[in-house]
């Protein structure tokens, strides 16, 4: 089957994928493998497929924001991927999980609008625990802070004149926010595969938006690699638990 919007064959891609916003992203994870090779770069949309220790897997770019994410996750899951890890950046909630750190989403709070054209409200969108589980154990051997929590999609990144809803879902217990995985937990629900999140965090989404954000400097570059590394081992560990190997 090819698949038009992100431009690859099904026959191309294995049943484990990575996913993140940006396709230098991608790039940087691709080359982690082994016998990468590029398949596609259309729109916001770069596939590369390798090998981590043997197992077979899929890195996909998404773009930024749930509308245009979520067209890769139907495709991808259209072309058979079965687990869907995202490895991305979010803001955080709470000075006690600095920039730096790496949170490991086991639900997402759904303040997006694509998820309400999906599914009703009150419908979860909730993280597969055994992936969780997987990218918590794997992130904690990378070393740094790692936390499981839960964390807030939204759509707007730049404040408008509506407040940001961040308070109230920090004194709920959120611990970040940042802009797909709400979409990727309810699409992997609605169609039946399983997925998980780890973001590195790159600021305080109140301040830092408003005043000094960058995510581009080494404290947050070193996070993300960490989080790479521990996204491609608990494919590792996904796939020995599935008896794969
Ligand atoms: O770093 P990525 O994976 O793109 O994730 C975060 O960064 C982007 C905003 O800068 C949004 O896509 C948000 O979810
Ligand atoms: O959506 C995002 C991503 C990174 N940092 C933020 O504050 N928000």
């Amino acid at each position: 089957m090819f698949l038009p919007i992100l431009q690859i064959h099904s026959e191309d891609i294995p049943s484990y994928a990575l996913v993140c916003g940006d396709p230098m992203r991608a790039e940087l994870i691709s080359r982690k493998l082994e016998e990468a090779r590029e398949l596609s770069f259309s729109r916001e949309y770069r596939t590369f497929v390798g090998r981590i220790s043997g197992v077979p897997v899929a890195v996909v770019s998404h773009g930024v924001g749930s509308a245009g994410a979520a067209i890769c996750f139907e495709e991808l899951i259209r072309a058979g991927v079965t687990t869907l890890i995202r490895v991305g950046t979010a803001g955080s909630y709470s000075e006690e999980n600095p920039a730096g750190s790496l949170i490991v989403s086991t639900a997402a709070v759904r303040t997006d609008g694509l998820t309400r054209q999906l599914v009703p409200d009150g419908f979860p969108a909730v993280g597969d625990s055994r992936v969780v589980e997987a990218l918590y154990e794997a992130a904690s051997e990378q070393g740094g802070i790692v936390r499981k929590g839960i964390t807030v999609t939204l759509d707007v990144f730049f404040q408008g004149v509506v407040d940001f809803p961040h308070k109230q879902f920090k004194q709920a217990g959120a611990v970040a926010v940042e802009m797909e995985i709400a979409a990727l937990y309810v699409i992997a629900s609605l169609r039946g595969v399983r997925a998980g999140a780890i973001v590195a965090l790159d600021g305080y989404a109140d301040a830092d938006l408003a005043e000094v954000y960058d995510p581009n400097t080494d404290v947050v570059a070193q996070a993300v690699e960490r989080e790479i590394q521990a996204a491609l081992q608990a494919v590792v560990k996904l796939s020995i638990l599935d008896g794969n190997r």
